[in-house]
């Protein structure tokens, strides 16, 4: 059998280690626009911000890799269109050549790309995106010009939270916008997200949330000036984080698309044409928590997605248990994890929650050292009392695992109930015989 892959980041990728590595014998064709494969954009904002020296660890595998192993692997080939009833793939090499690769199998896995604000003056130069390596490098370089003071970052979510803390690790005014009232509004409920944003201005970061870019204005042809619907700043560069759309428009008028145009996709990770799979940031993906598929753009689901749907092109049937979203950031030492729905969230997609809150010591009371509070809120259905989310915040480093237990339970459809008298271990250098997650699930209504 003929495997063709498009796209051969996170997704791609552990598609193909999955049928390299369990059912070798099958043609395997990886094709990807970009000179390179496996950049973690998650370690941008810490090589930028010079928490790590060298980007070159940030990858974690080669073309080389996959040819050792079979594969063909053409890089720098961009895919311009599939048809899906010759079942054909045409793209261009990085020479100009037009090629044609047959398939028996496709996997999609063209991933996303930033949004892109539609508003005056953003063909300016000064103005960037975060997303590719090449991207990373560029506002590196931004960075390290002295004429670069004052850095606008437009979106206080992930990436542009961690790109705030990079420029002003760098010695850069930083401004930071966001539409909604606080930062990470998409993650977390507003009493949780303020205390990021305390942090956030505690270290010196300029916050205009409620804020709405309007136009770029410029120089010379670079960007000297944004204005919002409330006033206008001086900058000397723009970081645009709005989010991720799915790159599917190679697929979208053939297959069937969520709204936002994400490639639907069965737990099998099987699209409406079965004898293409779509995985990774371009597909739709399965929420325990909302129990249907939605749109949730992590790596995390690129890799899981990818290897279900190299068993099931293999020839092993396999299920997606479906996701929860579960995430994390860490700015300037303030630590937040969170999974499934925030109060807010729920309340959108139309779940009728109720929440219950704790704060307490992360360590034993009697450790009086490095012994930081901890906040915790759980999100519960009211009707069935499932739990659909949780959200921690601590500047300890040991909340981080914990999301992961919420995670399965929501995967698990476990109630508060059953959450409360959970046996969880206790040692006074991690936590207390009354553990907050427990006293937590115990106060609910
Ligand atoms: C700055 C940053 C930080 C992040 N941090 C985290 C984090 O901490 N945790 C987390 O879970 N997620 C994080 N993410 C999100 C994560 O990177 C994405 O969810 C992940 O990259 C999705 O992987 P993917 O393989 O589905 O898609 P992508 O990474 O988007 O890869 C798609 C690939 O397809 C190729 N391609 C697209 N179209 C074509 C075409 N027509 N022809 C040929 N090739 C094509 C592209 O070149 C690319 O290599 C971060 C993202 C960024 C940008
Ligand atoms: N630590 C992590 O897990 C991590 C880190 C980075 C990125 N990612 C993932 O990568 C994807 C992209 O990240 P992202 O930070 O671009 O998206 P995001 O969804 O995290 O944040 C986008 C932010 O932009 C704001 N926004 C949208 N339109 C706006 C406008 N016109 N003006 C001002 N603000 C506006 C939103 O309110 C939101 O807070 C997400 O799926 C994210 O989860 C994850």
């Amino acid at each position: 059998m003929k495997i063709v892959i498009i796209g051969t980041n996170h997704a791609g990728i552990a598609a193909a280690n999955t049928l390299l590595d369990k059912y070798p014998g099958h043609e395997i064709v990886m094709i990807d626009r970009n000179s390179n494969m496996s950049y973690l954009g998650c370690g941008t904002a810490l090589w930028v911000g010079r928490q790590i020296d060298q980007p070159h660890e940030l990858f974690y595998a080669r073309p080389e890799d996959f040819e050792a192993k079979g594969a063909t692997v053409l890089t720098e080939t961009e895919v311009s269109a599939i048809d899906f009833q010759k079942k054909q793939v045409q793209a261009t090499s990085k020479t100009g050549e037009a090629l044609v690769e047959n398939y028996d199998k496709l996997i999609l896995a063209m991933g996303s790309r930033p949004i892109i604000p539609k508003i005056l003056g953003n063909e300016l130069d000064g103005i960037h995106f975060l997303k590719l390596f090449q991207e990373g490098q560029a506002v590196d370089e931004e960075f390290a010009k002295e004429s670069v003071k004052r850095i606008a970052v437009i979106g206080a979510g992930y990436i542009g939270t961690e790109i705030a803390e990079a420029a002003k690790r760098r010695g850069k005014e930083v401004l930071l916008f966001d539409a909604e009232a606080t930062s990470l509004a998409s993650y977390y409920d507003e009493d949780f997200a303020k205390g990021m944003d305390e942090n956030l201005a505690k270290q010196g970061i300029e916050l205009h949330f409620g804020e709405i870019a309007q136009e770029f204005k410029g120089t010379n042809g670079r960007v000297s000036q944004i204005v919002t619907n409330k006033d206008s700043y001086d900058v000397d560069m723009v970081i645009n984080c709005i989010g991720f759309t799915a790159n599917s428009a190679l697929a979208s008028d053939q297959l069937e698309t969520l709204r936002n145009g994400a490639i639907k996709v069965d737990k099998h990770q099987q699209t409406s044409d079965p004898d293409v799979y779509a995985v990774g940031d371009v597909a739709s993906i399965y929420s325990n928590a909302l129990q249907d598929f939605t749109y949730i753009a992590l790596a995390s689901n690129a890799v899981r997605s990818g290897i279900v749907a190299g068993h099931n092109i293999g020839g092993q049937p396999l299920e997606s248990a479906g996701v929860q979203g579960s995430n994390g950031i860490s700015i300037f030492g303030y630590n937040m994890t969170s999974t499934g729905f925030s109060v807010k969230a729920a309340e959108k997609f139309g779940l009728d929650v109720s929440y219950t809150d704790f704060e307490d010591k992360q360590k034993a009371w009697f450790l009086h050292e490095d012994n930081d509070t901890v906040k915790i809120r759980i999100v519960y259905e009211k009707e069935s009392r499932r739990i659909v989310g949780a959200q921690l915040a601590s500047y300890s480093e040991i909340i981080a695992g914990n999301i992961n237990m919420f995670s399965l339970a929501i995967q698990e459809q476990k109630t508060i109930d059953e959450l409360a008298l959970l046996d969880l271990f206790f040692l006074p250098h991690f936590n207390s015989p009354y553990n907050y997650m427990t006293v937590a699930a115990l106060n609910a209504k």
